[in-house]
């Protein structure tokens, strides 16, 4: 079975506009709310590949209450534990560039994340746990190694998609999976990282580490994918971006589809980057057909032969 987390989920609310100008009123063109947080996009977006997950992570409040009613609506099974304060709201703004406002997570107290340990302990060998997004500023930013500590020792395989404290400390524990943006594989080594010929090296010191794939993301300037054996490239679809949100979420829950469907790890990495592009080119999330339309624009190469 395939479990996503979310520490940190949202509603999501998307505004399109013209322009936005600071200081001024702005009125939308389009609106739209979803939920939101990385852990529940992938159990979105599995669901379209058609997969099942079971969503784990904090919600309360009435736009918890809106999470829930409409990701069980979507025929995901959750087990949230409820909190007190109000799941936080994340505007996503569509003007003539994308900005993003992410609010603040509810409190968590000790005994909500005992339960949540707990609900982790029932994991089983080959499930696939996926810890993904912030980590709300009342847990201690290592959860994530904790955790994924827990789920390798019971055979768990464990898909991390998070940036800054929370992806360094985890690395410690040598996670499966890891889908760092250039930007943040840049953060994780202080450096600047501009392409993938510089985003090599690091890629190189990670596997070095014991992680088993190191995907990473260059939005529309291809992606990169390591593994002990092999260094791969993969070129993006061209497109229109409509919507970039949950585009590195798409590529977590395709690579995680295509390695449950058995396909070989080039033909995971192609579905993966085509998951990612199909949301990117949507006003939502991928649609399997789509994703299998844009696999054909794909081609993938041995970086180190450069064919
Ligand atoms: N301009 C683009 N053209 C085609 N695909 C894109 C484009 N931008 C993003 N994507 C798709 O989205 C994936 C993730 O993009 P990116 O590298 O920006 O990761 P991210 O920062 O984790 O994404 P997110 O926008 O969800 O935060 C890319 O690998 C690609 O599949
Ligand atoms: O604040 P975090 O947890 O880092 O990211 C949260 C978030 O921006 O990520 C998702 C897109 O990846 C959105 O659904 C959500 O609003």
């Amino acid at each position: 079975m395939i479990y996503t987390v979310t520490l940190n989920p949202a509603l999501d609310y998307f505004v399109e506009l013209e322009q936005v100008n600071l200081g001024a009123v702005n009125r939308a063109m389009t609106d739209h709310k979803a939920p939101g947080g990385k852990g529940i996009n992938v159990s979105k977006v599995l669901k379209r590949l058609g997969h099942q997950s079971e969503a784990f992570g904090f919600i309360g409040g009435f736009t918890g209450k809106y999470l829930r009613e409409v990701i069980e609506q979507d025929g995901i099974a959750t087990k949230f534990i409820e909190v007190t304060g109000d799941t936080r709201i994340n505007v996503k703004i569509k003007g003539q560039e994308e900005s993003e406002i992410n609010g603040v997570s509810p409190r968590i107290k000790p005994e909500h994340l005992e339960q949540l340990r707990n609900q982790m302990s029932e994991l089983k060998k080959g499930d696939i746990l996926v810890l993904a997004g912030s980590v709300p500023a009342t847990i201690p930013f290592d959860i994530y190694e904790a955790l994924c500590r827990e789920a390798l020792e019971r055979e768990v395989e464990v898909f991390i998609d998070s940036s800054g404290e929370p992806l360094s400390h985890v690395l410690q524990a040598r996670p499966t999976f890891i889908k760092p943006n250039h930007h943040e594989l840049g953060e994780l080594f202080s450096t600047n990282i501009a392409n993938p010929e510089e985003a090599v090296p690091y890629i190189e010191k990670l596997i070095g580490q014991g992680i088993k794939y190191v995907l990473v993301s260059f939005a529309g300037d291809g992606a990169l994918l390591g593994t002990k054996d092999q260094l791969l490239f993969a070129n993006t679809p061209k497109g229109k971006v409509k919507n970039s949100v949950g585009a590195g979420d798409s590529v977590v829950a395709g690579f995680i589809a295509a390695k449950n469907e058995k396909m070989a790890l080039a033909d995971a990495f192609r579905f993966a980057v085509a998951t990612g592009s199909a949301t990117a080119f949507s006003t939502t999330f991928a649609e399997r057909a789509i994703v299998e339309e844009l696999m054909k624009e794909i081609d993938i190469k041995d970086w180190r032969k450069g064919e």
